[in-house]
């Protein structure tokens, strides 16, 4: 489990995080969204140990984060961050090896490259391999970073360890396809020990994946629970300023909102 206690955390006398707490469960596929600037990213940053709180602390199961050596903490973290370019000239092949960092000291093994070459994959890109890094449109580029944080977190067949996988807006440049493969692949590795924490913007995706939302407003937690639990037409209207109305798919019964 992951255990957040009483975090704050300002720049300048700004209260970006504001007493926030709050534990994340293996095995849960959790949803994080808000209005711009609510501190959604802030939280993932300090969350993951990217930035330091003022106050409070961040426990990986029995452990404080900040006392788990970072070679360990590679191998069982991941993040994807909402900032995409890199300043090296890289092939796509490059880029997903750059996961496996953490597992090899020279040069990759057999193993890493087929890890690598299966996340690409997993994602559609396995056929931009050899392309550089740097042509790629944007959405394929999230494609590709995203193979990257799953060759991290590859599990070997006897490894039951937990995992924590961190992604900030990872389908933002998906197209709807790709959007519901990513996020159905996510859920998949949630339920195999894994602490997920995805930000999204779309209140629809959180229906129909999330197994826990955390609403975010103010740099504070607005409500946390189910998506039907959190997600209520008066957290909607308190929060994004707008009446939502809710529809029942025909389908599955879930709720569906359009405004
Ligand atoms: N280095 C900084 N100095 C001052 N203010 C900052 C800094 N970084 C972020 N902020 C502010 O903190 C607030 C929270 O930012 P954060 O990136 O966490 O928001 P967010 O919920 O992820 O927003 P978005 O949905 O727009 O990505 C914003 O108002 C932002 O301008």
């Amino acid at each position: 489990m992951l255990r957040a206690e009483n975090l704050s955390f300002q720049i300048g006398g700004n209260r970006l995080i504001d007493n926030v707490s709050l534990n994340l469960l293996p095995g849960e596929f959790t949803m994080v969204l808000g209005p711009n600037g609510a501190g959604k990213s802030t939280l993932l940053k300090l969350l993951t140990g990217t930035e330091t709180p003022q106050q409070g602390q961040v426990w990986y199961g029995d452990q404080l984060l900040t006392s788990i050596p970072l070679a360990t903490q590679a191998r069982q973290k991941a993040v994807l961050s909402q900032l995409l370019s890199l300043p090296f000239d890289l092939s796509v092949a490059e880029v997903v090896m750059m996961g496996r960092y953490p597992y090899f000291d020279l040069n990759p093994t057999h193993l890493d490259k087929q890890i690598a070459d299966d996340c690409l994959e997993a994602v559609g890109m396995f056929s931009f391999r050899t392309r550089a890094f740097a042509s790629l449109s944007g959405g394929e580029k999230q494609k590709v970073h995203l193979a990257r944080v799953l060759a991290q977190l590859h599990r070997q067949p006897n490894d039951t360890s937990v995992k924590y996988l961190f992604l900030d807006e990872p389908i933002s440049a998906l197209d709807i396809h790709y959007q519901h493969q990513i996020l159905s692949l996510v859920r998949e590795l949630a339920a195999e020990n894994m602490v997920v924490f995805v930000i999204v913007h779309d209140i629809n995706l959180a229906f129909q994946y999330a197994q826990k939302v955390i609403l975010m407003d103010q740099a504070r937690i607005y409500g946390i629970g189910s998506a039907d639990e959190v997600l209520t037409e008066a957290a909607i209207e308190a929060v994004f300023k707008l009446k939502p109305y809710f529809l029942t798919h025909p389908e599955t019964g879930r709720r569906v909102m359009i405004c």
